[in-house]
């Protein structure tokens, strides 16, 4: 018999074919809720769980009591309660690297796009309102040779800094836990303090992953730490900001602006203040959001739970430990 797997998350019909080879699948397309009942019904026999976004809590998993495996297809996993899956010997993997570059183009659009002011210039001009030479109120401010300070250089802080810097002639400031030999030799980055970062960038771009250490990273006093000049980039999650006192930054021009992907409430409720403010250029969560790039990912993540469900070592497990007390 072959082992059961829950999708809940649209993935290419190819991809689809291929875990179904190996799995029966229940296939979900778009759950919206999770206590939805059949779903529910559905985890009784799980083996295995595939999909992204949804909150992998002990509650959730005191419903699957069969499983051995979750896959995220998303590289950040901060829904997954990991402490708990490990407890009961459940592997987690995510899709690091295959979508690097794509989010890395996005979080680079964002710099260009809030420095630019490229979409409110593009509604001003769609919107009938350019109707004489332009002047200093459509003036932006160059991103060439400016320091960009990049908050969590890893593998998406660090093909932001390739292209700031091989593409841009930018100097790259950055604040990681650990050393980042190769983004240091390979773009001139410099480790500094959160301190010094925020006091000497002119672009500061958040793209650490969101864990009990960096929830509201960024807050009122980081921001005053800011030049009043600064853009702030968050690609990482929403929560890794104080959105409170972003907004307070932003309407009192502590800092002068804000590109953002990911908000503390996704879908973002289309009245929060945020929405309000000119200043800032906003995008909904589409870092890896490519044809390609999400091909990719289910890809990745598809080969992630086939391998945890037949007995080979998925490629990206997040919990390796367990593979030991299994
Ligand atoms: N906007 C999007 O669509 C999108 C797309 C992909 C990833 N992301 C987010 O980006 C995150 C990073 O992805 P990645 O592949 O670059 O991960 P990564 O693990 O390669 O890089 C994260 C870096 O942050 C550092 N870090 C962690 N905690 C820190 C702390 N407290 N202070 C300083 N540095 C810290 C780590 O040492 C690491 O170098 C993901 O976890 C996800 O939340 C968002
Ligand atoms: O973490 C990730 O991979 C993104 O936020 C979703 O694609």
């Amino acid at each position: 018999m072959k082992p059961k797997a829950v999708i809940y998350k649209k993935i290419p019909e190819s991809v689809l074919s291929v875990i179904k080879e190996s799995c029966d699948v229940s296939y979900y397309e778009n759950l919206q809720d999770y206590s939805d009942p059949e779903f529910l019904e559905d985890l009784k026999d799980a083996q295995g769980l595939m999909g992204s976004s949804l909150p992998i809590t002990k509650e959730l998993l005191d419903h699957a009591p069969m499983l051995k495996i979750v896959c995220n297809i998303s590289v950040g996993y901060n829904n997954f309660d990991i402490e708990e899956l490990s407890k009961r010997g459940i592997m987690a993997t995510n899709t690091p690297d295959v979508l690097t570059d794509t989010t890395a183009d996005l979080l680079f659009g964002l710099i260009l796009s809030a420095a630019r002011r490229i979409a409110e210039l593009d509604s001003f001009v769609k919107e009938g309102r350019w109707n004489k030479l332009i002047g200093e109120d459509c003036f932006g401010v160059d991103v060439h040779h400016k320091t960009l300070g990049i908050i969590g250089m890893g593998r998406i802080g660090s093909a932001i800094a390739k292209r700031a810097h091989l593409g841009f002639d930018m100097d790259i400031l950055y604040h990681n836990r650990t050393n980042n030999e190769a983004a240091e030799t390979l773009y001139r980055a410099q480790k500094c303090e959160l301190d010094e970062l925020l006091a000497k960038s002119d672009f500061v771009c958040l793209m650490t992953p969101l864990s009990a250490e960096t929830k509201h990273l960024i807050g009122l006093r980081e921001f005053k730490q800011m030049k009043k000049s600064a853009v702030f980039i968050n690609g990482s999650r929403g929560e890794t900001v104080n959105e409170d006192d972003m907004i307070e930054a932003l309407s009192s021009r502590i800092i002068a602006g804000a590109g953002l992907d990911v908000y503390t409430q996704e879908p973002i409720n289309p009245d929060n203040r945020l929405l309000k403010l000119k200043n800032i250029v906003t995008l909904p969560h589409i870092g890896s959001a490519t044809s390609e790039t999400r091909t990719k990912m289910a890809v990745l993540a598809a080969k992630n739970l086939v391998n945890g469900l037949t007995g080979k070592t998925p490629p990206s497990i997040i919990n390796p430990i367990i593979l030991h007390t299994r």
